[in-house]
């Protein structure tokens, strides 16, 4: 099929229009427009796919694989200054920073093939580089094109909410969108907003040598458990990156190269100001209210990822809730169901996982402590376990951080880890909540030795420490058995 291929029925009432009829309409591809998009073209459907900016969107372009990119050289420089336990004298690294950014947009180029107009057109999807609008319920303008849809989802993501701060226009000030293209090394970023973006940014480019000061008007790291956060702000703190909390920004002056926040703890005063403060949904281009569409700050759904329009369906962070790439992804393989078979399908929150990569890393996936403690009360078992008594993490000198495993009637509802490689270990504890498992399924489990995963398996031992090790009903079984034992 051609990418701009067109029917011959008629939907336009302006001439100048083209029509298209198309199975499935697809808004936005990123993430979760990028899941739809090739699972309903390669299981049969008729799909056309509209990009009114990037293809891949946030997650390749400006989010998750830049953001990576950046953190990995600015590990890189760390492991430079960090080798004296390991008998490796430390030295000062030379960084490049418009080299660690050619890095940074080596590593999009060489994803972006996979999320490419080339690739999805080979797949049979009809792609249209426009944005799109709704003018009627199931109809879409988009440039110069009219798309009549029998089904339609909307995956427009997410863009920096930048808030309207006095003296912020005046100044020269960096989001997401276009920190990766600063070519010159900041002597001085000023992060404003202590959340996921903010941490993982200042690190990084703490760590490539430059001075940070994060401004975060509550609490850093506020969405996570605070007592694995604090293990995480720790190390900022030890490796440099002023972190200043409950210091909302009320307002900002100066100029280039000289910019102050200004703050109920203070004026701070850096080169460069990122500012990190959250996202604000992408609805603006998409007059949703001619669809029936209705909004907020996100498009309003239902567990089956409909809006109020039962003919359109939003998901990933145009869609509120968790907002993430897997989310997105996720999102998107669910509504491949009702959207191709007509079945329900329902996305589920409970089994989701999410990671920071700050290092160490923070990691979760169900409920907090104090979401499990507010849901279960006393009935609620916390089972610890701590990187500092684990062998291999002794043997490259990453001890910092712990697990916890929230335990509701035997069943894990909740783990958190902050610690080296969190986003790797909390792979197996999503698997264990999606899947409603015990936690002597987890304890069954042999880990192989040394690895960091014994964490987990240690941690869902401690489940049965109480009940075996320090019973006396146990001991007195075993004594009495020991007797008669031949
Ligand atoms: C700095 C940063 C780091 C991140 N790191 C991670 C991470 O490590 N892990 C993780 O899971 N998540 C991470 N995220 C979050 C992740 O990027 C998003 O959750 C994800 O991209 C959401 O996918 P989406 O498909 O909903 O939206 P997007 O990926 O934003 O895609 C939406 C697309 O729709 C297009 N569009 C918008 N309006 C229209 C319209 N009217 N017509 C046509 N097209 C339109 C946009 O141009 C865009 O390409 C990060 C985000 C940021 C900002
Ligand atoms: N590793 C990952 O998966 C990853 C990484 C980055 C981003 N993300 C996604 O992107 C989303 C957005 O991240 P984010 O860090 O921009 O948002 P966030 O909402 O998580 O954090 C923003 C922070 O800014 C603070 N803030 C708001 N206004 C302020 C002001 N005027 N002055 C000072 N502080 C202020 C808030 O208190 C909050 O702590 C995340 O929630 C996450 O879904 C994910």
């Amino acid at each position: 099929m051609n990418a701009l291929d067109t029917t011959t029925s008629t939907v336009a009432e302006d001439a100048s229009m083209q029509d298209i009829k198309t199975d499935v309409l697809v808004i936005g591809a990123g993430s979760g427009g990028l899941s739809v998009a090739y699972g309903a073209s390669q299981m049969g459907a008729d799909v056309t796919l509209l990009e009114g900016h990037k293809m891949g969107g946030d997650c390749l372009n400006f989010g998750c694989v830049p953001s990576k990119a950046l953190i990995a050289a600015g590990k890189h420089a760390h492991a430079m200054t960090t080798g004296a336990e390991f008998g490796v004298t430390p030295v000062a690294p030379e960084i490049d920073y418009a080299a660690a950014k050619r890095h940074v947009a080596n590593t999009i180029a060489t994803i972006a093939p996979v999320d490419s107009q080339e690739r999805f057109e080979g797949l049979g999807v009809r792609v249209i580089r426009e944005f799109g609008r709704f003018a009627g319920e199931d109809i879409v303008e988009a440039g110069p094109y009219r798309i009549k849809a029998r089904r339609i989802v909307i995956a427009t993501g997410s863009s920096p909410f930048v808030p309207p701060i006095p003296g912020l226009d005046a100044v020269r000030h960096y989001t997401n969108e276009d920190i990766f293209d600063l070519m010159e090394k900041p002597d001085h970023l000023i992060v404003v907003g202590g959340g996921p973006i903010g941490m993982e940014m200042a690190q990084a480019h703490v760590r490539l040598g430059c001075k940070v000061t994060v401004i975060e008007g509550a609490k850093a790291l506020g969405k996570d458990d605070p007592e694995m956060a604090d293990v995480v702000l720790k190390r900022l703190r030890a490796e440099g990156v002023e972190i200043v909390e409950e210091a909302q920004v009320e307002k900002v002056s100066g100029r280039d190269g000289a910019i102050t926040v200004h703050t109920p703890r203070g004026d701070f005063t850096g080169t460069h100001l990122l500012m990190a403060v959250g996202r604000k949904a992408n609805v603006d281009k998409l007059n949703l209210d001619a669809a029936g569409v209705k909004h907020d700050r996100s498009i309003e759904v239902g567990a089956d990822l409909r809006t109020t329009n039962k003919k359109v369906y939003a998901i990933g962070d145009v869609a509120g809730g968790l907002q993430f790439t897997h989310v997105a992804g996720y999102h998107g393989a669910t509504v491949i169901r009702p959207i191709l078979f007509g079945l329900p399908a329902k996305a589920r929150t409970d089994h989701i996982p999410w990671a920071t990569y700050t290092d160490p890393e923070l990691a979760q996936v169900g409920l907090t402590e104090a979401q499990a403690k507010k849901e279960h009360g006393i009935h609620l078992e916390v089972l610890r376990f701590p990187y500092h008594e684990n062998d291999r993490a002794i043997a490259e000198g990453k001890t910092e951080g712990l697990i916890k495993v929230m335990v509701y009637k035997g069943r894990p509802v909740g783990v958190s880890i902050a610690g080296a490689q969190a986003g790797e270990l909390i792979g197996l504890w999503a698997l264990v909540l999606a899947n409603k498992m015990k936690i002597s399924q987890v304890a069954a489990m042999v880990a192989p030795y040394p690895t960091l995963g014994e964490i987990s398996k240690r941690a869902a031992g401690q489940y049965y420490v109480p009940r075996l090790f320090e019973n006396e009903t146990v001991k007195k079984a075993v004594r009495f058995v020991q007797k008669y034992l031949p």
